[in-house]
């Protein structure tokens, strides 16, 4: 804890001694002795001393405004008005609390109004020069006291006061709490303290806080790094020059916004003109509406016109809305051009990357820009960083997140003035050693890219937050006090009414916050430029085989230890693995049995209890490579779902994902049986191989017919519009990593209707997985992150249970399940699903819950799918007619079924 940077004396006030003074006993003189702050004054200067955050963040203070007013008020694109908000700073009054607000634990005495109080606190003592240590909150309710520390914990206590006495508790007041001497420094108003605010750099309080003092300090000089004040004669020739770069005036230019006043005192202290910023003609002429509004926020918080000092941005549209376009744009921009006198605001750009993206940079910088504009180096086993040290020619350095870690002592060494850190969800976690390099770099513009944003875990929001604009919310500790804890407490069904209400508060005040620096846009602003998606959910009816050996699994005894609780391992997850492979195919597993027999050391393990007679299921001369398709209801399926896909659309492709290198060699196996040409790429494939794979199989000239895919190793990021069949083999856990595959092919660029199949054996574990993605009760458990598998799952034994049973007899065990009157008889086709807008729990509550179409259903929005029984007579969908044979049941929605191609 600081010492002596107590608030009183931060603000040059003389230092007053505080006098002990029992509970039962104020201090009059004091009272009436001190002059009160004029609430109006107070926010005034504080708002000019300190950060954007302490008043912005206060929703009473800003306002939604279309474009501020005055100098940044512009017209963007000639007539089309930018959607973006952004916010005006009034000054706000101070209003005297009219709700009561109750901290976690505490009990309102009946008929009390609940008070805060900035303090500032030292352990009591008789020496005569004391020095407070710290700022603190001091809660009043009834006759108890609490005292908070910035960082939100309770550091004193105490009981028994009298009414009256704490009724004249008011500034400059020196009381007792809890072993501490404490001299309040003003009120705070409930919706400061509900908020949180007043846990902020010197939010809500009147006194500015140390903590602000240091955020003051950390404020920066956004536009350092390339603009310098030059001399007078310079300066002058410069003004010459000080033209916009491209003609802001020209019909369908896209002009960003101008920095207000309080920018330009700031970062154009010798006055150069301020010239109008223009988006390349040649860029803002494909730009979509949504773009432009992303490329402005960039650009905004690149300059530190949204939060003072700070130059951080987390870009978080869903997958394929062009997130890279608009860094292409804001790099371009940025790179030639700037406010002040027209100077470039950066020079080097390092854009770090999952490795089988760098490519994919290089081709849309190339797409977007042409080879001519700018030099992009990327740095791949041939082209080592030593070159684009060398060589002045390249602005831009693209670089995978590993060789990034490999080259960082060279890396640190240059100077960067733009970091953009596409799939940076990764940073989620600030102890991995890719986050402390990055972290490491000098750099202060900060873009974090991410189609799978972690709100559902705030801690790992936290970390991303934390590493675009440091420090922006405090220490970890103070987040998970202030935010996190009452965030949780709040969504636990015992919660109280208060703490639903203090968690909503600070949810919401948390929201306000980063809203300013973090963008979101859903599936929704493209879906119009999009063709149809026919998405299918197929049951499959599983193989004699295949259910014989799920029975002989069920009934072994790994499987019944399980359900007993009574291993503290974790046996159920070779067990659920085992299970889907069998799903799979139950070649996969046969080979899993002779593996584990010729490994085996004689020891009886779990694996080996699993696996106990199974052997004997299979044929005698059983050989896993001379596999049948008939033995697996899913493969059988899919092979007719292929030849059919290739007899009626032969011009069209299909990318055949699965989570397994194992299954993938059974679907390359099938595709040579069939003669289907195709590509792969999986884990193994080398990095400087993917994009080529990827170009080829996107490109017109492409013989091949499948791409087979493994989702996890390498579909993030990818463009796979060349497919527009796209069949999900197997399920994950996690509904993010389906997700992130089904949205390779719908996507920008998509030419055909995109039918999408994901295929479950029906009855199985399969259809568990599947409900457990759909259900609330899965999204709840926040896996809506790719490194979650099923070993971050807890089951209860009940749980397991139900997973490790087999529904033998139900044509889908996931419509019994739905309540859906139509018993699966007849084709039931229920309003579309668009009129039911998708969202998702989220621990920042409704703030965020736009409708947000690639998330996982909800078991009542998929009772909105047409659904139907594989025994349904005349299907119209010929794809489904010719599959149907060995399919018990569909889940079918048509998204954009009027879109013109
Ligand atoms: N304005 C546009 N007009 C036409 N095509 C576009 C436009 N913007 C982006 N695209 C194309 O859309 C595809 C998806 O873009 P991009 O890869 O940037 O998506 P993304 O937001 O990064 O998605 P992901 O989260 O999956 O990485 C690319 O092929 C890109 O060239
Ligand atoms: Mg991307």
């Amino acid at each position: 804890m600081r010492r002596s940077a107590a608030p009183s004396q931060l603000q040059g006030k003389p230092f007053k001694k505080p006098k002990f003074i029992p509970p039962t006993r104020s201090n009059p003189s004091l009272n009436e002795e001190n002059t009160k702050l004029d609430p109006d004054i107070q926010l005034s200067e504080v708002a000019a001393a300190n950060t954007f955050l302490q008043s912005q963040a206060d929703p009473k203070i800003y306002s939604l405004n279309p474009l501020p007013a005055e100098d940044s008020g512009r017209e963007m694109n000639h007539g089309e008005t930018s959607a973006m908000p952004a916010f005006h700073l009034h000054r706000t009054v101070y209003s005297p609390p009219e709700d009561i607000t109750v901290s976690r634990g505490q009990e309102v005495e009946p008929g009390s109004v609940v008070r805060y109080f900035t303090v500032v606190w030292c352990k009591a003592s008789k020496k005569k020069h004391k020095k407070w240590e710290g700022d603190a909150v001091l809660i009043v309710n009834g006759k108890s006291l609490t005292l908070k520390d910035l960082e939100g914990k309770d550091i004193g206590k105490g009981t028994g006061y009298k009414f009256k006495e704490l009724e004249k508790i008011e500034e400059g007041h020196t009381m007792m709490v809890g072993g501490k001497e404490i001299e309040v420094m003003g009120a705070i108003s409930p919706d400061d303290f509900s908020s949180g605010r007043c846990f902020q750099p010197g939010g809500g309080s009147p006194a500015v806080s140390s903590a602000s003092q240091a955020a003051t300090k950390c404020f920066s000089y956004p536009l350092k790094s390339v603009y310098k004040p030059s001399s007078k004669e310079n300066r002058q020739n410069s003004f010459q020059n000080c033209k916009p770069r491209h003609d802001p005036c020209a019909p369908n230019s896209f002009v960003m916004p101008r920095p207000d006043r309080n920018h330009q005192r700031m970062f154009n202290k010798h006055c150069v003109p301020v010239v109008d910023v223009v988006i390349d003609p040649h860029l803002a002429h494909y730009l979509r509406p949504h773009q432009k509004e992303g490329i402005v926020f960039l650009y905004e918080c690149m300059m530190g016109m949204r939060v003072n000092g700070r130059c951080g941005a987390i870009l978080a549209d869903e997958m394929g809305l062009g997130k890279t376009l608009q860094c292409i744009s804001l790099i371009w921009t940025l790179q030639c051009q700037g406010p002040y006198g027209g100077k470039p605001i950066i020079k080097k750009t390092l854009i770090v990357t999952p490795g089988s993206l760098v490519n994919n940079w290089r081709r849309e910088f190339q797409k977007w820009l042409g080879s001519e504009r700018i030099k992009i180096f990327t740095v791949d086993q041939d082209h080592k960083v030593e070159e684009f040290i060398k060589s002045p020619l390249y602005s831009v350095l693209v670089i995978s997140y590993e060789m990034l870690l490999r080259s960082l002592d060279q890396i640190k060494n240059l100077r960067f003035d733009l970091l953009i850190c596409d799939e940076g969800h990764r940073l989620k976690n600030s102890a991995i050693k890719t986050t402390t390099a990055l972290l490491s770099l000098a750099c202060e513009k900060r873009v974090i890219l991410t189609g799978t944003p972690v709100q559902n875990d705030l801690q790992e929001f936290f970390a991303l937050i934390d590493f675009v604009n440091p420090g922006i919310l405090g220490s970890l500790s103070s987040f998970r006090k202030i935010y996190e804890e009452p965030i949780i407490i709040s969504r636990q069904p015992s919660a109280s009414k208060e703490e639903k209400e203090l968690g909503e508060r600070r949810a919401a005040e948390l929201v306000c916050l980063t809203g300013l620096f973090f963008l979101r846009r859903t599936q929704e602003v493209i879906n119009k430029y999009l063709p149809p998606k026919i998405e299918n959910v197929v049951f499959c009816r599983p193989g004699a085989l295949q259910l014989e050996l799920y029975q002989k699994l069920l009934n072994s005894q790994a499987v019944r230890f399980c359900l007993q609780g009574s291993s503290e391992s974790s046996p159920h997850l070779i067990c659920i693995g085992a299970l889907k492979k069998l799903c799979n195919h139950p070649c996969l597993l046969f080979s899993s049995i002779k593996e584990k027999e010729c490994s085996s050391t004689g020891d009886e393990n779990e694996e080996s209890s699993l696996y106990e007679g199974l052997i004997n299921v299979f044929p005698a001369d059983y050989n896993p490579l001379a596999f049948t398709e008939k033995e697996s209801g899913k493969l059988q399926v899919l092979t007719k779902l292929l030849a059919v896909i290739h007899e009626l659309r032969p011009t069209e492709r299909v990318v055949l994902v699965s989570n397994y290198t194992q299954t993938l060699n059974i679907l390359q196996e099938v595709c040579k049986r069939h003669g289907y040409a195709y590509t792969r790429l999986d884990g193994q494939t080398p990095v400087s191989q993917r994009q080529q794979i990827v170009d080829g199989f996107n490109s017109k000239y492409s013989s091949d017919f499948i791409f087979l895919l493994s989702s996890k190793a390498g579909g993030v990021g990818l463009n796979l519009i060349g497919g527009s069949h796209l069949i999900l083999y197997d399920i994950d856990w996690n509904p993010a990593t389906d997700i992130q595959a089904m949205s390779r092919v719908w996507r920008d660029g998509q030419k055909h209707p995109v039918h999408i199949y994901r295929l479950l054996t029906t009855g199985t574990i399969e259809e568990k997985i599947y409900q457990r993605q759909i259900s609330k009760q899965g999204l709840s458990g926040a896996v809506v992150d790719l490194a979650k598998t099923s070993e971050h799952i807890q089951f209860s034994v009940e749980e397991l249970k139900d997973l490790f049973t087999l529904h033998e007899s139900s044509h889908c065990v996931t419509h019994d399940l739905l309540d859906c009157e139509c018993a699966g008889e007849r084709d039931h086709a229920g309003d579309s699903l668009e009129k039911f807008p998708v969202s998702r729990n989220c621990q920042l509550g409704p703030y965020h819950k736009k409708p947000d179409s690639r998330k996982p259903l909800s078991m009542s929005q998929l009772k909105q799918w047409k659904h139907f029984s594989g025994d349904q007579l005349n299907l119209k969908d010929p794809f489904l007619e010719r599959i149907r044979e060995n399919v018990s049941f569909f889940f079918q929605n048509i998204t954009n079924q009027n879109t013109a191609l």
